[in-house]
């Protein structure tokens, strides 16, 4: 059978590449990381690939705004060949710096309008947070709207290491239709489901939210790293589903089983 091809998608600063095409590699996908201007050369090469990832990091070292250079770049000089990626249905991920490089070029959270709608700000401690944090999965009628996050029981835990976190939707209508479309996949919360108070709530996001997906439910972005947990002993606690991996890998097999 033909490997399933993702494509994660690098530039200077981006620190969690290699983690996130092990993931990918680990659910039996062949991963191979591209940097930015070798797409912008042959941009049809996108196509090539089945899942598109935008990894965490510090993309042009954070400068103007977590995300913000990258997200021009691939909006001018990419942006109609991922949105039609995107449209087509096929999966894609932004985690934590890549979150924000959705979020910032508009991909996040609608895909087909593609424009800057919310954002992810400073955390609330104005400083840099690293933590386990727990994660409530959304669902509607018992069911999650993202590809990526099926299967997922409804409290995990993953680490979460940013300092501009902190999601803002542009206004109440937005976030009522984030809420009512079931757009939100995750939201910060403690063991036992209830609302968290800093340090678990690690930045202060509107109705604590950590992690989004478009109307499809195949683009999804999240501020926690699930590349840094596929294998229980990245937890603390050894927490890991099946004694040996964690909630993490759930993720990207997800996407990878879904292809
Ligand atoms: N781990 C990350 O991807 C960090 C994202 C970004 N540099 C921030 O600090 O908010």
């Amino acid at each position: 059978m033909k490997k399933v091809k993702a494509l994660i998608l690098r530039t200077a600063g981006t620190n969690c590449d290699f983690e996130t095409q092990a993931a990918f590699e680990l659910c039996g996908a062949s991963a191979e990381k591209l940097h930015v201007n070798e797409l912008i050369e042959k941009r049809d090469k996108i196509f090539e690939y089945d899942i598109l990832a935008f990894p965490g990091g510090f993309s042009y070292g954070d400068d103007i705004a977590s995300g913000k250079i990258l997200s021009n770049e691939v909006k001018n000089k990419l942006g109609e060949k991922v949105q039609k990626f995107a449209l087509s249905g096929k999966p894609v991920i932004g985690i934590c710096n890549g979150f924000q490089v959705l979020v910032k070029m508009g991909l996040l959270p609608d895909s087909k309008l593609f424009k800057q709608i919310s954002t992810l700000s400073y955390n609330d401690s104005d400083k840099f947070e690293c933590r386990w944090v727990y994660l409530k999965t959304e669902k509607q009628k018992g069911v999650s709207k993202s590809l990526w996050v099926q299967n997922l029981p409804n409290i995990i835990s993953l680490p979460v290491a940013h300092g501009e976190g902190k999601f803002i939707p542009a206004d109440k209508k937005l976030l009522d239709d984030l809420n009512k479309n079931n757009q939100v996949v995750f939201r910060y919360s403690s063991k036992d489901g209830k609302n968290p108070k800093y340090p678990l709530d690690p930045n202060g996001s509107t109705e604590q939210i950590a992690g989004i997906c478009n109307a499809k439910g195949n683009v999804f972005g999240l501020m926690p790293h699930p590349e840094r947990y596929v294998f229980a002993l990245q937890h603390p606690g050894k927490e890991g589903f099946d004694g040996e991996h964690g909630w993490g890998k759930i993720i990207f097999q997800n996407a990878v089983d879904y292809i």
